[in-house]
């Protein structure tokens, strides 16, 4: 899976078949939908006997009686094409919103459950454009084009046999016309077609282009850079135009020479068919419905040979959407999972290799071994890039090492369930993210039944209680996109408290970077000073006080394990550990 999703897909209509198997629970629409399908496609064929019988009985005949007769014919066939074109338009729609919202949900509910290595090699813009436009294709194909392609179907079949029935020798007239037809329209059709799909390709760069520095407006602002991206933006804008007109033009061309042939042979038609009528060969009533079943032919082959197309992109649409049905995920839980003691809970690594998947030939830990008691608190420190996050990965889960194996109270946690493993593991990251809500919503997230006093508590032990009291609307306050900003130490100490909630007994911190002001770092400390004892805690520091804070420190450079202790016994004994100490903790 790590070469990433095919974004062209296959034309063969077959690959449709798997959206198809989405329209199982949906039998009885399909069923009242074909119905329609096959009445109104009778009645718009019968119409031409309909037209027959008017102008040759009901003109021809000079009765009113027969005329009313024959018009009264006529308006019920009207009335079932009316009724069955809604019936066949309301299923058919229904059907094609239905599909695509249940291929959506079930899309999405697959990807939830991924390994997130999955995310590194299909980037997840692609992917949420697959779960919108894939499926809309899909509504749109199931809900117009397949419809319009059958129907079509029927009244071609039925159109022909119809025009020969009704006159055999204009029948070959027509028959002899269509490859004129036919072959400009197929020709200029794959032109407008490939125009049209460039002409999309251009228009995401439009929109790429303005949403990227949109979203960064403060960084073009700051570099003066507006009048560079107005003119890099309309440049895309006059591509994007350009190639829409060179579309208009083949289009134009199109739409044009269809007209030419088309008139031309019903003007031939008329002329041959019109001395027949003057010979007395053939009644004009017959003439008039044989024009309008060579109108239902021709429009036919048009209608089909323009959703053919539709059809197609569905069928690469569906290919690609089945790619992230059938897409598997690495992290695999076992039949029979261990259960899990949700107190005292110690973590070990034994002799753990691990290197990416998007980067297997580059080891990123080697061999690590080590072990924290229930209710200890380590403190991870080393250089960028040492595998510090890397290892709270893996207590996680979101990855597996490649070779040796983590243990969570002895059991290896691939033994147990994962929902079980991440409802026992906190996890603050470093820059913690905060949905679009409410705070309130923000705290809950991790669960969902907290009452307001554990709220309440978790917000103390975090340190954040009072921030939050300072807001305003307090819990209420809007946060994430378009809520209120919050300081990285505010954002880290609420995401502490929300990991408190789940009521861990593990807790991985990964200390903010970001230079916290003094009141924030305090704050961080009282609450890791307030926590400890009462969860085995992991803590990637980056400060002495945190440091200092731990009961035992692990040493990392590139991978290795290279010293543990006190923040004093390392001084004396790693030379590694007392130069690193003295670079990063001087401030
Ligand atoms: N998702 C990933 N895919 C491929 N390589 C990765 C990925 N994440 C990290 N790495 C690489 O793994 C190595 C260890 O990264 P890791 O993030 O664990 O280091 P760190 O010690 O936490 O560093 P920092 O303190 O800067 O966050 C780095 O070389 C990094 O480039």
């Amino acid at each position: 899976m790590e070469d990433g999703l095919d974004r062209g897909g296959s034309k063969d209509l077959r690959r449709l078949h798997p959206a198809l198997a989405f329209l199982r629970p949906y039998r009885a629409q399909v069923v009242y939908a074909s119905i329609a399908l096959v009445v109104t496609a009778g009645a718009t064929l019968s119409l031409g006997q309909g037209i027959r019988l008017v102008i040759d009985s009901g003109f021809a005949s000079g009765d009113a009686d027969v005329l009313v007769n024959s018009l009264s014919l006529f308006a019920a066939f009207v009335l079932i094409l009316t009724i069955g074109t809604f019936v066949r338009f309301y299923f058919v729609s229904w059907v094609g919103e239905r599909i695509s919202a249940d291929i959506r949900t079930a899309v999405y509910s697959h990807l939830v459950h991924l390994h997130p290595g999955f995310f590194e090699s299909n980037a997840p813009s692609e992917i949420q454009s697959r779960i919108t436009t894939d499926t809309t294709l899909l509504q749109t194909v199931i809900g117009s084009s397949v419809s319009i392609a059958l129907r079509n179907i029927l009244m071609f079949i039925g159109g022909v046999i119809l025009l020969f029935i009704t006159n055999a020798k204009l029948s070959l007239i027509v028959l002899a016309s269509v490859p004129f037809v036919v072959i400009p329209v197929i020709l200029f059709g794959r032109r407008v077609r490939k125009l049209s799909r460039t002409s999309q390709d251009r228009l995401a760069d439009v929109g790429s282009y303005a949403g990227e520095s949109l979203r960064h407006i403060k960084i073009v602002q700051s570099f003066n850079h507006q009048q560079a991206d107005e003119v890099a933006f309309a440049n895309r804008v006059d591509q994007a135009f350009h190639v829409s007109v060179q579309r208009i033009r083949q289009r134009s061309f199109l739409v044009a020479i269809v007209m030419l042939l088309v008139f031309g042979a019903v003007a031939t038609m008329l002329w041959v068919g019109g001395q027949d009528v003057l010979a007395g060969q053939t009644s004009a009533g017959e003439l008039a419905a044989f024009i309008f079943y060579a109108f239902i032919v021709a429009g036919s082959v048009g209608a089909i040979s323009e959703v053919l197309s539709d059809l197609q992109r569905a069928a690469g649409a569906t290919e690609r959407l089945v790619e992230l049905l059938e897409s598997p995920s690495e992290i695999t839980e076992i039949s029979a999972p261990k259960p899990l003691r949700s107190d005292n809970v110690g973590l070990s690594f034994v002799d753990v290799s691990f290197s990416y998947p998007t980067r297997p030939d580059e080891q990123v830990l080697h061999n690590v071994s080590f072990k924290t008691e229930p209710g200890e608190m380590l403190a991870l420190v080393g250089p960028s890039g040492a595998g510090k996050s890397t290892i709270f990965d893996l207590i996680e889960r979101f990855y597996d090492p490649t070779a040796g194996h983590v243990e969570v109270n002895g059991t290896d946690i691939t033994q147990l369930k994962l929902q079980d493993l991440r409802q026992t593991v906190g996890f603050v990251p470093q820059d913690p993210v905060l949905f679009a809500g409410t705070l309130r919503d923000n705290l809950v997230y991790a669960n969902p039944h907290a009452t307001d006093a554990e709220i309440a508590q978790a917000l103390q032990l975090a340190y954040a209680e009072q921030f939050v009291a300072d807001l305003a609307s307090g819990l209420d306050t809007k946060v994430g996109e378009g809520g209120v900003g919050l300081s990285g130490g505010q954002r880290q100490r609420l995401a502490i408290a929300r990991a408190l909630l789940s009521k861990p007994a593990v807790l991985l911190l990964d200390e903010a970077t970001s230079a916290l002001d003094a009141e924030s770092e305090n704050h961080i400390r009282l609450s890791i000073d307030g926590l400890k004892g009462r969860m085995t805690i992991l803590v990637i520091a980056h400060r002495l006080s945190t440091v200092r804070q731990a009961d035992r420190i692990l040493v990392l450079e590139s991978g290795r394990v290279v010293g543990s202790g006190s923040h004093d016994q390392l001084l004396n004994s790693s030379a590694l550990y007392a130069r690193f100490a003295q670079m990063q903790f001087a401030a």
